[in-house]
């Protein structure tokens, strides 16, 4: 089977989308945030204060090439988009769905979800996760085949919205 990609916002759903997804098409998800914790050995919050961002993307980049080994869904991390080498590597791949969703949902969602520390958006304020959004948004659509609206959608629809829209052989 073709890899699908998944890829967009913090909030957008990748994890549990990538997890449906997965359970759907009886194939493996692989989580990007998964992998690094395990790599890294530490948090990823804890990862940021030790290391900073900049860090923490150069080992994403190195996950990222490394799962062209890899079979299934792949949910990305919200900053995959930020190196541009990241961005043709994702544009040459054939499965790469961008799923998206208004700014005010992403937030709340972020905001809900307790069991996920996110360093640039758990506890910021919806305009410093705003700044963070707002110059990745064409990054995010440069880089995707397809799009999938996920504001106010259910996991499931959304699952059957790509289901329709990749190549699945
Ligand atoms: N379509 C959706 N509708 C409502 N809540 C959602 C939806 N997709 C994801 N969520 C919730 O939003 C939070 C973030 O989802 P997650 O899959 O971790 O996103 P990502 O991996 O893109 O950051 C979780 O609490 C999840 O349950
Ligand atoms: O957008 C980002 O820069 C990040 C997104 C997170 O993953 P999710 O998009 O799965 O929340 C995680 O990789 C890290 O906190 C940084
Ligand atoms: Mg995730």
């Amino acid at each position: 089977m073709e890899n699908i990609i998944l890829i967009g916002f913090m909030g957008a759903g990748k994890t549990t989308i990538g997890r449906l997804l997965a359970q759907k098409l009886n194939t493996q998800q692989h989580d990007f945030d998964e992998i690094l914790v395990r790599q890294i050995g530490m948090s990823i919050a804890d990862y940021f204060d030790a290391y900073g961002s900049e860090s923490f993307c150069k080992i994403e980049t190195r996950v990222l090439q490394q799962s062209l080994q890899l079979t299934g869904i792949i949910s990305t991390g919200g900053g995959i988009v930020l190196k541009k080498e990241n961005r043709l590597y994702l544009q040459n791949r054939s499965n790469v769905v961008y799923l998206k969703a208004d700014l005010d949902e992403l937030v709340h969602r972020v905001v809900l979800d307790k069991r996920n520390v996110r360093p640039l958006a758990t506890s910021k304020s919806p305009d410093e996760i705003r700044e963070v959004y707002l110059p990745r948004l064409p990054l995010y659509e440069e880089s995707a085949k397809f799009i999938v609206d996920t504001t106010k959608r259910l996991p499931e629809e959304i699952v059957l919205e790509i289901l329709e829209k990749v190549e699945v052989i």
